[in-house]
C-alpha cells in the first residue's frame, strides 16, 4: 500500500512538519549478472515504526538496504525517503540515516574511540560535538571503559556494537540493520535489543533484517516477509499472525492411543504426548472434544488453542520453512 506523503522540499523538517510516512520504495528490480535479486519490492513505512525484514538467506534482504542507503541502484523502482527521490536527493536524504551493514567495517588497529572519530567525521559530525556523542554512544553500547582499546582485542560482539555506534554518531532518524546479530554472543544480543528498543522509543524508525524469526517477534511492530526477491506478506505483526495463521488445538489424554474421527478438523499431527489439531471451526471442536471427554471419560491432561506463530505465518505464505 502507498501512502501520500507531503509535498518533497529540498530542507527536510523534522520538528516543525512531521512527515507521517518516511519511505516509499516502489516496483524495485536489481540483477546480478545472471541473478535476479530483487523481482519487484513495493512497501512504505511510517515514521517511529520498528520494522522486521524477515527472509531466508538470498531473499533479497541486503540488496534492498544496500539500495535504500544508495550504496547500489536498483535497475528499475524508485526509493522516496523523507518524501525526496533518492536518486536526486540521496546527499540531502543520507544525513538521516544510520545504517549497520553485514559486515563489521572497523579498523582492527585503531581504539574503538579513533574508530568513531573517523566514523563521525565521514558523517560530518565534528569538534566538541562530535566528542560529546562517542561519549553518549559508548555509553549507549555499554563499552564506555573500553573506549581506548584496540578493537582487535574486542569479541565479535562487542566490535557489533561499536559498528553500530558509529551508525548514531549523526542521530539518525532511520536506522538500517542487515542482521546485527548473526554469529555473535547474548550478552551482545541483548545488548543489541535493548539500544533498538530504545532507540525506537525515542522516535528513529529501525529497518531490521533478520532470518531469525524470535527477533522479529520480540523487536518489531511490522514484518515484511521477503523470499525469492519479492515481499510475500506484510503488516502488524498481530494482523499477520490473524490472516495466515492457523488455528490450532493441543489435546493430550492419558491413556488415548488413538484420535476418533473428528469433524471441521483440517490436520492433525502428533506433538510430545499429544496431538495439534487445525481448524477453522475452534468453538464447535472445542465442544465437541469436551463431549467425547466426558462421554469416554477421557484422563484429559491438557486442552488448550495454541496461539499462531510466525513460523506459520512464514510456511503459509512462502510455501517453505525458514531455514538458516
Ligand atoms: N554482488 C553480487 N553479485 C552476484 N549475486 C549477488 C550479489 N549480491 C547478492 N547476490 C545474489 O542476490 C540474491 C539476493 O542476495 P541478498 O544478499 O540481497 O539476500 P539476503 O536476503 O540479504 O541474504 P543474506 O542473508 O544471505 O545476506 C542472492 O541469490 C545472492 O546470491
Amino acid at each position: 500500500m502507498i501512502e501520500t506523503t507531503p509535498k518533497a522540499s529540498s530542507t527536510l523538517q523534522f520538528a516543525s512538519a512531521p512527515i507521517e510516512t518516511i519511505l516509499e520504495v516502489s516496483h524495485l528490480r536489481k540483477t546480478y549478472a545472471k541473478k535476479q535479486a530483487l523481482q519487484d519490492v513495493t512497501f512504505s513505512l511510517k515514521a517511529g515504526t520498528s520494522f522486521g525484514f524477515l527472509g531466508p538467506n538470498g531473499a533479497g534482504k541486503s540488496t534492498t538496504m544496500k539500495i535504500l542507503t544508495g550504496i547500489i541502484k536498483a535497475d528499475s523502482g524508485s526509493v522516496k525517503l523523507f518524501g525526496q527521490e533518492l536518486t536526486t536527493d540521496a546527499d540531502a536524504v543520507s544525513k538521516y540515516i544510520g545504517y549497520v551493514p553485514q559486515e563489521i567495517t572497523l579498523y582492527e588497529k585503531l581504539s574503538a574511540y579513533d574508530n568513531l572519530e573517523f566514523f563521525g567525521q565521514t558523517y560530518g559530525v565534528r569538534g566538541k560535538e562530535l566528542k560529546q556523542r562517542i561519549q553518549e554512544v559508548l555509553t549507549q553500547t555499554g563499552l564506555l571503559d573500553r573506549a581506548k582499546d584496540e578493537i582487535s582485542t574486542f569479541s565479535g560482539g562487542m566490535k557489533r556494537r561499536i559498528n553500530i555506534a558509529a551508525a548514531l554518531l549523526h542521530r539518525p532518524k532511520l536506522l538500517i540493520l542487515d542482521e546485527p546479530t548473526v554469529g555473535i554472543d547474548p550478552q551482545s544480543r541483548n545488548h543489541i535489543f535493548e539500544m533498538i528498543r530504545e532507540l525506537n522509543r525515542e522516535g528513529v524508525t529501525i529497518i531490521y533484517s533478520t532470518h531469525y524469526m524470535e527477533e522479529v517477534e520480540v523487536l518489531c511492530d511490522e514484518v515484511a516477509i521477503m523470499d525469492q526477491g519479492m515481499i510475500k506478506a506484510m503488516g502488524p505483526l498481530g494482523e499477520l499472525l490473524d490472516r495466515y495463521g492457523d488455528n490450532a488445538i493441543y489435546l493430550e489424554v492419558n491413556g488415548l492411543q488413538e484420535l476418533p474421527p473428528l469433524e471441521h478438523v483440517t490436520s492433525t499431527r502428533k506433538e510430545g504426548s499429544g496431538w495439534v489439531l487445525e481448524t477453522e471451526r475452534m468453538n464447535s471442536v472445542m465442544q465437541h472434544l469436551l463431549q467425547l471427554a466426558s462421554t469416554h471419560s477421557w484422563d484429559v491432561k491438557q486442552l488448550t488453542v495454541v496461539r499462531p506463530s510466525l513460523e506459520h505465518v512464514f510456511l503459509r505464505v512462502t510455501g517453505t520453512q525458514l531455514r538458516d
